[in-house]
């Protein structure tokens, strides 16, 4: 099951095992998120996880990559060392607190230090978040990913859009404000559909210009304004591939950091028997075709480092567990094999 969804299934076991633990630590980040004196005092005991223009600081062990978490008195000393003012930290995010309420805080640090002179103090190097996310263990990734994208919104959402005015951050960072207009903004998610299409024994995979090449994948849209998550998934199966889905059900959801804070919503759809042919929209796919059991179950054991042929070819693969496209075709082989 995918990294970042898996780590969501956990946390809801969790629940259900300590419930006390879990509703302690929920409503004392809640506590941190309405009280900015609460949550001051808090940064001072927290631990913080580095980003530089939004690459995460990794810290390779051995074979391993580990996120370091720095304590308040490792910051303090680092900002002070490099001769920086310590309100840096008020610039951190809260991200999550320890079952023993330890917070956790996100903070990017460009502007403040330069790359080169962290990395080589703390002995790592800031990573794409697109090569960190497929290296670190799988709840590491789910806090990377919902750590950038609140950094992100925060550093695109400066100015009030109806003032022009900047806007201020509470302490903890789950909103901005425009004090000039007393509009709030609450960080923000678009919600995308996306749908793995069957005809009950094959399934239809896609592929986009953009992708690496022998990718495919399931087929995706974002939501209109005022659309229902099923309208969704029956107009973007429609206008990608010309089929008409006939049912439609849920399967999990999962926050994907690229490119800037999606909500996945991923389904299973199964399309009418008498209508097949797919009618492609080149305007946005490059293929879209069936695929059967064997194909589908060769491509999943696929990396894409053996995917091209001698030929120069590539045999198709899919995208890697930490995405929920790989969740909905492993659920569809399980259903066909079940
Ligand atoms: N985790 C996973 O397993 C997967 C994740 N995804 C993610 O799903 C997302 C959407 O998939 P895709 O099929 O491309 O979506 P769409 O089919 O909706 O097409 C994308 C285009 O829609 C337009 N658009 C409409 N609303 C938005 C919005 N809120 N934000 C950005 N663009 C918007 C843009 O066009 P224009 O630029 O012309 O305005 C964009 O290029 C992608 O970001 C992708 O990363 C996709 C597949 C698998
Ligand atoms: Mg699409």
């Amino acid at each position: 099951m995918a990294a970042i969804y898996q780590a969501a299934y956990r946390r809801a076991a969790l629940f259900c095992r300590s419930h006390s633990t879990y509703v302690k630590k929920m409503r004392y980040l809640n506590k941190l998120k309405e009280d900015d004196s609460l949550c001051r005092q808090a940064q001072t005991s927290g631990t913080f996880y580095l980003f530089h223009n939004l690459s995460p600081f990794l810290r390779k062990v051995e074979e391993k990559y580990l996120i370091p978490q720095l304590s308040a008195a490792e910051m303090k000393r680092i900002l002070e060392k490099f001769k920086e003012t310590e309100q840096w930290i008020e610039k951190s995010v809260l991200i999550g607190c320890s079952d023993e309420h330890v917070p956790h805080f996100a903070l990017d640090l460009a502007g403040a230090l330069e790359r080169s002179v962290i990395e080589a103090e703390l002995k790592g190097s800031f990573t794409d978040l697109r090569k960190a996310l497929f290296v670190v263990d799988e709840d590491s990734s789910s806090l990377l990913a919902s750590a950038q994208a609140l950094l992100r919104w925060h550093d695109s959402h400066q100015y009030c859009s109806k003032t022009g005015q900047p806007t201020q951050k509470n302490v903890a960072g789950s909103k901005r404000v425009c004090h000039a207009s007393g509009i709030t903004y609450y960080p923000q998610m678009s919600p995308v559909v996306i749908i793995l299409v069957s005809d009950g024994s094959r399934c239809l995979l896609a592929r986009q210009p953009s992708f690496p090449q022998g990718m495919y994948t399931a087929l995706s849209g974002f939501c209109d304004i005022g659309e229902a998550v099923e309208e969704t998934a029956r107009r973007e199966v429609a206008e990608e591939v010309g089929l008409e889905v006939e049912s439609l059900w849920y399967s999990a959801s999962q926050h994907w950091p690229f490119p800037s804070s999606c909500l996945m919503i991923a389904c299973h759809a199964l399309v009418r028997g008498q209508q097949l042919e797919i009618s492609m929209n080149s305007l946005e796919l490059e293929e879209a075709r069936w695929f059967g059991l064997e194909e589908v179950m060769e491509g999943l054991k696929r990396e894409p480092k053996s995917a091209k042929q001698d030929n120069g070819n590539f045999l198709p693969w899919f995208p890697p567990k930490q995405a929920i496209a790989h969740q909905l075709i492993n659920e569809w082989v399980k259903q066909q094999t079940s």
